[in-house]
């Protein structure tokens, strides 16, 4: 299944002609209920026969969320058009009926104006199915090279993911992007799905294309030799067709995920951090931010501190909740909405973090070690000198850096950098963001990804 931001009559288009395998197309209510171009779109939608679900959220309350079975946030990563999308789809629909997913849950129809004006998704961006033995979030990232800004914050949330790779193309550059941000945001272990093995009738290359991917995935610091690569068609186990390559290779897929996933530690015992991925308001109840825990549990009724952006806002969380169900305690690993006391929306922002009191303080200038891509992983072309300002993505945040070298370092002004390089950087950052020794970063300019990099000494930190 697709979800759309329905921003744009073009990428509503390129969704509508793109994927024929589209029969439903989930919609953020939020996005629905203020996007004046939805009642366009919707029948435009509606003429091709794709059902528009709007999915409602935290008003749908209260039922508990059930912490039965592990959970673990997983995603389709990979190049523009190799199947993410039809994947994920396919996933949840050869899930759903084997009983076992929560699928009809979250596809029920609902076309009332005022359930789209009043309802709010809290979790958009994710799609939940269930295996024999966990349960899964699963988050679908754009591949398009114009998207690795969603594709980053995104995948921040992932603790392990499926890379889609097209059976007609093989590896191409946002697969090695992919994986390098993968293995940047702390993703170990990845499963494969090399997709549309329906248009290759020589085996030959299917071979060819799993050594090739064996090595990609080597190079990139990941297990190539034991990393599980699956042959199927998504498209197939969408429409229901040729079993043998579509169902019965996504539910190997799903055994695959199970045995070689693991479901990362969770800091349950540090103090609490959500990075917050979105913000919404409801009217008559406040404001929920949204995002992954990072570390530590929270529970209804906690005191937090909002930290970022030059602010410290205390606050106290009173309500929590995952997949439209309800919690009592969140902990880290949860992709939660909490609800603040108290908090106009306006008051933050995408990029800040919820913290607990008194545990998180916000960076303006820190040393870093940071690597700097080469042009065959979609890095520069060209070397640079050290004074240019790229974004700097940090968690859900990202804001403009200067770049400089550290002090003592001998002819700043001639010192070049080259791609593939690895360096010590001091990093001044145009906005603060909560940071420490150890968080990861990846450095963006002009559409590329030009580096990544890790805090070693944070050497001022802002005083609010
Ligand atoms: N023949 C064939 N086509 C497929 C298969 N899976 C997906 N496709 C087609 O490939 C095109 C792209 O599929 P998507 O699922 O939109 O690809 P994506 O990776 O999500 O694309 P982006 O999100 O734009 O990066 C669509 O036209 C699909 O119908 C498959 O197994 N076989
Ligand atoms: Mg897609």
């Amino acid at each position: 299944m697709l979800r759309t931001q329905l921003t744009s009559t073009r990428a509503v288009a390129r969704r509508l002609y793109s994927s024929r395998a589209t029969q439903s197309l989930f919609v953020c209510a939020r996005t629905a209920a203020r996007s004046p171009a939805y009642p366009t779109h919707s029948s435009l939608f509606q003429k091709h026969g794709v059902n528009l679900v709007v999915r409602r959220g935290y008003a749908d309350g209260p039922n508990k969320f059930d912490r039965s079975k592990p959970f673990m946030n997983i995603g389709t990563i990979g190049h523009v058009d190799h199947g993410k999308t039809t994947l994920t789809a396919a996933i949840t629909k050869v899930l759903a009926e084997q009983g076992g997913a929560k699928f009809t849950d979250y596809a029920e129809i609902d076309k009332a104006p005022e359930e789209k004006a009043r309802g709010i998704t809290i979790n958009s961006a994710h799609v939940e199915y269930e295996s024999a033995n966990r349960h899964y979030g699963h988050i679908d990232c754009p591949g398009h090279a114009d998207y690795i800004k969603n594709m980053i914050t995104g995948a921040a949330s992932m603790d392990g993911a499926i890379i889609v790779v097209s059976a007609t193309d093989g590896q191409m550059p946002q697969t090695r992007e992919h994986l390098l941000l993968a293995r940047q945001v702390g993703i170990k272990k990845l499963v494969v799905f090399i997709n549309k093995v329906d248009m290759i009738s020589d085996n030959e290359i299917l071979d060819l294309v799993d050594m090739e991917i064996r090595d990609l995935l080597t190079t990139y610091n990941f297990d190539g030799e034991n990393t599980p690569i699956i042959m199927g068609s998504a498209l197939a186990a969408l429409d229901g067709k040729n079993d043998d390559i579509g169902k019965t290779k996504i539910l190997e897929l799903i055994e695959a995920c199970d045995q070689w996933l693991e479901v990362p530690p969770r800091d349950l015992d540090k103090p609490y951090l959500m990075p917050i991925e979105e913000t919404y308001s409801i009217s008559g109840r406040g404001t929920v931010a949204c995002g992954r825990a990072e570390r530590g549990t929270i529970n209804k009724g906690d005191e937090v501190e909002i930290i970022g952006h030059g602010q410290r806002i205390k606050t106290t969380v009173t309500g929590i909740e995952m997949f439209r169900k309800e919690l009592d305690r969140g902990e880290a690993g949860d992709n939660m909405g909490v609800l603040l006391r108290g908090i106009k929306r306006e008051l933050i922002a995408r990029g800040q973090v919820i913290a607990a009191p008194g545990t998180m303080k916000s960076a303006k200038k820190f040393l870093a070690q940071i690597y700097v891509l080469t042009k065959d992983e979609g890095g520069r072309y060209t070397p640079f000198t050290i004074n240019y300002k790229p974004q700097l993505f940090m968690r859900t945040a990202d804001t403009t850096v200067g770049l400089d070298w550290p002090e003592g370092t001998t002819d700043v002004e001639s010192k070049m950098v080259m791609p593939g390089d690895n360096i010590e950087v001091v990093c001044e950052l145009h906005n603060d963001l909560a940071a420490d020794v150890g968080t990861r970063f990846t450095l963006r300019e002009g559409g590329k990804t030009v580096g990544t990099g890790i805090v070693t000494k944070v050497l001022e930190y802002v005083q609010v």
